[in-house]
């Protein structure tokens, strides 16, 4: 169930892809292409198994579970085809901008922890939002980082971004935001409060892990986590 009540919090951690970038449609559309020459369907249900594992995590799964002829490595390489023509156009999500914005007016500590590697992480940002992206001072990496052990559903990369801001929050004191069951169910390992705006396809019941759920990061009230309002 949806707590009624929230705990206030110092500190803000990002997840990346569908939540403040429309790259989760863009993942959608790479995977297909490479799976339609063998006949294969990128399901939705396949797709919420992924979203938030690391890169050679995905490519591990989809080759079993579809059984692909190709190895991990083969299958990456086709992605990598793929994202360098999709993802340097992704867009922002809705109220992402005004409330990275938001608390970055408001000297709220924020960080990113997206499972994305670095390279994906530079396909995405580079050409159309690095200034969006300078806000954020820390920033975790999960597909490139040794310190990250585990993709999400693990806590490691929440508890590793926790621990990049100089003063080591404790995990109650961060608020997380993320749209995927994998992501929201990492946070909670974590000991982490989340907000989950996840695509409006997931079913209610696979939402209930998440402290708060919203349509649109436009819904957020900062306020309810004794974070600064917004004042217009
Ligand atoms: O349809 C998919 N979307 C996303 C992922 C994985 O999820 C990561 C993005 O996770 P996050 O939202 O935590 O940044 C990507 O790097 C990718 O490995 C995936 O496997 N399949
Ligand atoms: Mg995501």
């Amino acid at each position: 169930m949806t707590c009624s009540t929230f705990n206030p919090v110092t500190h803000v951690l990002f997840d990346m892809d569908g939540l403040i970038l429309n790259t989760e449609e863009l993942y959608t559309i790479a995977f297909q292409n490479i799976l339609t020459p063998y006949g294969k369907e990128y399901t939705f249900e396949l797709k919420l198994k992924l979203m938030g594992s690391q890169a050679h995590e995905t490519a591990k799964k989809i080759v079993s579970e579809l059984e692909l002829p190709l190895t991990p490595e083969e299958f990456m390489a086709k992605s990598k085809i793929q994202f360098e023509q999709l993802f340097p156009d992704t867009q922002v999500l809705p109220g992402a901008k005004r409330l990275i914005e938001h608390f970055h007016k408001n000297n709220i500590p924020i960080g990113l922890a997206t499972s994305s590697s670095k390279e994906s992480y530079e396909l995405k940002v580079n050409k159309h939002h690095q200034e969006l992206f300078s806000l954020f001072p820390y920033k975790t990496m999960g597909s490139s980082d040794p310190e990250v052990k585990r993709g999400k559903p693990y806590p490691d990369i929440f508890l590793v971004a926790a621990s990049r801001f100089p003063d080591k929050p404790k995990p109650e004191q961060c608020l997380v935001f993320e749209d995927a069951i994998n992501g929201v169910k990492a946070a909670r390992a974590a000991g982490m409060q989340v907000v989950m705006v996840p695509d409006p396809r997931i079913d209610t019941e696979q939402t209930k892990e998440a402290t708060l759920v919203l349509k649109s990061l436009e819904e957020f009230k900062p306020e309810l986590f004794g974070l600064p309002p917004f004042e217009d």
